[in-house]
């Protein structure tokens, strides 16, 4: 078979299981979230707007460029594209970016006052990249929600200099976080979301 259509058919199977994997933990409730997975010929695969993410059929993932550009006009890309786009162009290794609205990522980030929650002391800190020990913190920065994706990636842009290794939350919407395959992705995500689930349970304990 074609290397680009087998390539393309593979990322279709990591877009459903992803789906499926963020709809049993709770992480895209209704039509929340997205899903996206680097092709080798530099296209996104990249998940139709508008779909629930647990029952995506292999129709609702189209491609787009690096700019965001649907590769068939009548396709409706993800309304949050760019974001993904961003992280690609900035992180060339990256293969695939999920996003998803969880309830520990949306109550923890619109408490917090300050512009990024701070996670520490944790053994699974170890899941993000470089972090080789819990006797660390990471900072996962906040931005402030904005129905303008392109004015929210350009808030978002200075950012990428940091390295951002835990992802980063939009206040009151959900989280971003992308590895070099999707099951790295996942994993990254499954930490971070347990992580909050902490940082919230603790935050309940102390009131
Ligand atoms: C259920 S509303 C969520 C959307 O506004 C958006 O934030 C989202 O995550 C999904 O948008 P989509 O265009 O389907 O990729
Ligand atoms: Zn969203």
């Amino acid at each position: 078979m074609d290397q680009t259509v087998t390539d393309f058919a593979r990322a279709v199977q990591d877009i459903l299981f992803a789906g499926q994997r963020m709809d049993q933990r709770g992480w895209v409730p209704a039509t929340a979230g997205n899903i996206s997975r680097k092709l080798a010929d530099g296209r996104i695969a990249i998940t139709r707007s508008g779909c629930h993410k647990g029952f995506l059929q292999a129709a609702d993932v189209i491609t787009v460029d690096m700019q965001g550009k649907p590769h068939s006009p009548e396709n409706r890309p993800s309304a949050e594209t760019l974001l993904h786009c961003q992280i690609y162009r900035h992180f060339p290794q990256m293969g695939a970016v999920l996003h998803g609205h969880s309830v520990a990522s949306t109550v923890l980030s619109m408490e917090e006052e300050t512009a990024a929650l701070t996670l520490a002391d944790y053994e699974v800190l170890k899941v993000f990249e470089g972090q080789t020990t819990h006797a660390t913190s990471v900072q996962v920065p906040l931005f402030e929600n904005d129905q303008d994706i392109a004015q929210l990636a350009d808030v978002v842009e200075p950012f990428f200099g940091t390295g951002m290794p835990a992802g980063y939350i939009i206040r009151g919407h959900g989280v971003y976080v992308w590895g070099k395959d999707m099951p790295t992705a996942l994993a990254r995500l499954e930490g971070l979301e347990f992580l909050l689930a902490c940082a919230l349970e603790r935050r309940k304990l102390h009131v």
